[in-house]
């Protein structure tokens, strides 16, 4: 596995390191100890698994709040996403910044997503698969969101939105909240 940092302290993309042969490769896609040392939470309590079947859906922004925080490690098993986080730890030198990371079946990368960011994502192609590991387990009553369209934040989607819940249209505008956050 290979690990690189991303501009926003504590996130991290990892690329797989695939053991090729006659058969095809194998690679390991979570590792214990090789995240305890870059010290990544290495503890999984859930799998989750989306299925969006129009380009350009989009879902998100959601997070738990404290202390229901949870790492997300997230991988777009079939066709491609934009991913993208925002820190919303009030300490953090990249806090309410954001950045942007496109996953694919192809390029097979996975990003880490600490405690106290926001996730979202939108779909670059039909019939989009993606899978994640959650280290809390859902807590309903600790679930935010912020408005993916926020100008806040600032994020340039790729596409058009063609599909969003009703829920993640309703987020309300972090300039109407009281901090903190998170
Ligand atoms: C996240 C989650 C949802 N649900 C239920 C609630 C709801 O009835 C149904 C669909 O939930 P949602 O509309 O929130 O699904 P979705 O919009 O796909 O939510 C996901 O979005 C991405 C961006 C994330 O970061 C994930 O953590 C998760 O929040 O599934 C669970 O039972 N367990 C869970 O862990």
């Amino acid at each position: 596995m290979i690990f690189h940092r991303t501009k926003l302290d504590d996130a991290w993309t990892i690329e797989l390191e695939p053991y090729g042969d006659q058969r095809g490769f194998f690679a390991r896609t979570m590792c214990r100890s090789e995240f305890a040392k870059r010290g990544l939470i290495s503890e999984y309590v859930q799998q989750n698994t989306s299925f969006s079947v129009r380009r350009g859906t989009l879902r998100g922004f959601h997070y738990q709040v404290r202390p229901h925080g949870e790492a997300k490690l997230v991988r777009c098993i079939r066709g491609a996403i934009l991913d993208v986080i925002v820190d919303l730890r009030e300490a953090s030198p990249s806090y309410l910044q954001h950045q942007a990371f496109e996953l694919t079946d192809a390029n097979r990368y996975q990003l880490y997503v600490p405690p106290g960011f926001a996730h979202a994502f939108q779909t670059l192609s039909d019939d989009v698969e993606v899978c994640y590991l959650v280290s809390t387990p859902y807590h309903p009553q600790a679930e935010r969101g912020l408005r993916y369209s926020d100008v806040r934040l600032g994020v340039e989607w790729p596409l058009p939105v063609t599909v969003l819940s009703e829920k993640d249209s309703a987020w309300p505008l972090i300039d109407d909240r009281r901090a903190p956050l998170y």
